[in-house]
């Protein structure tokens, strides 16, 4: 029996996102193209067989055990199993901003689930894994499945795409966002057409673009000056509902000299877009 593994807990960006409806529950209905960066978390997952329960070694500051993504995860699928299970102690090093639109939290809870039924040997499929996923939140199926894909619902919806696989410069303004705020906001665009068919590529600006963004920029002065700064040197968009921004490149070192020129006080990275997650390249590799 596997004891202990660490894996990969990547970001993902919405190359972009419209808001196309909204459903009676008060959530809406979106269209988004979700692709994954080599760049993220890492959780390493060690069971305990001495000693049960379900322990997070390092908590993230601010966020209480109960309410981590990570902890609520661990606990949903241990609901599934048959039996008595080992404890399982976990750590995380994180590195994703939290509260950026890069589905940190969600990404979370899918390594959670995915590393814990590989620990837990209860081999779920990834249907039933996404099912517990989506109940955590709406970004959570796409990390389960790990393929890069054309989302509708709520994001539960996945159509798997294959969008170049180019370099992102993704910034970080120094504000916090919060997504029901931004979903709550009167002047939010919320009618955006359906698409007829999923798009595998958004490389036409003018068709797509994040719906959020002008309610965001209009509220965090923080994203409109980094959003007008990275636009001096190409399309810049919001991921999610915020706060960052990615501008896309063909090479990591077009990305790079842009990142070493940004202004001083804003925080972020340079990270390669992939289609299939980190989480499962990783996986596929342990098999
Ligand atoms: C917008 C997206 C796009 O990928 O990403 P993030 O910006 O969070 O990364 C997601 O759909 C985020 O989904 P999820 O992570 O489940 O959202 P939550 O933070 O739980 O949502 C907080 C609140 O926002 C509103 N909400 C959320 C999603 C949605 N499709 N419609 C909504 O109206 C609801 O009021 C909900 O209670
Ligand atoms: N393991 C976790 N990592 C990050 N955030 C978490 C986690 N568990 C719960 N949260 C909560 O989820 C919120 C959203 O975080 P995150 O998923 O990183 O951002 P976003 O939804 O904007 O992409 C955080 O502000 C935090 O309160």
């Amino acid at each position: 029996m596997t004891r202990s593994i660490t894996l990969p807990s990547p970001a993902k960006l919405n190359l972009f996102l419209h808001i196309v409806g909204r459903r009676e529950d008060g959530y809406h209905e979106l269209e988004t193209l979700f692709q994954f960066l080599d760049y993220g978390d890492d959780i390493t997952l060690r069971l305990t067989s001495g000693q049960p329960g379900i322990r997070l070694e390092n908590p993230i500051p601010g966020v209480p055990d109960e309410d981590n993504l990570i902890i609520r995860a661990a606990r949903a699928l241990a609901t599934k199993a048959p039996g008595e299970l080992p404890g399982v102690s976990i750590s995380i090093n994180k590195r994703l901003p939290m509260g950026g639109g890069l589905g940190g939290g969600s990404s979370n809870a899918a390594t959670t689930l995915l590393g814990l039924n590989r620990l837990w040997e209860l081999q779920l499929d990834l249907d039933e894994l996404a099912e517990i996923g989506l109940a955590l939140g709406a970004d959570v199926p796409v990390f389960v499945r790990g393929h890069a894909a054309f989302g509708e619902g709520v994001g539960e919806k996945l159509t798997p795409v294959f969008p170049p696989e180019d370099w992102f410069l993704v910034l970080k303004p120094a504000c916090d966002i919060n997504t029901g705020k931004i979903f709550s906001e009167q002047g939010l665009t919320r009618n955006t057409p359906k698409m007829t068919i999923a798009p595998a590529f958004e490389g036409d600006a003018s068709r797509y673009r994040n719906d959020c963004e002008d309610v965001v920029k209009k509220l965090y002065p923080e994203v409109k000056q980094s959003m007008d700064w990275l636009t001096k040197f190409g399309p810049a968009r919001l991921t999610g509902t915020g706060a960052c921004i990615f501008g896309r490149f063909p090479t990591e070192s077009a990305a790079r000299i842009i990142w070493e020129s940004k202004p001083s006080g804003i925080t972020g990275f340079v990270a390669k877009g992939v289609n299939i997650s980190p989480l499962h390249q990783k996986l596929t590799e342990l098999e």
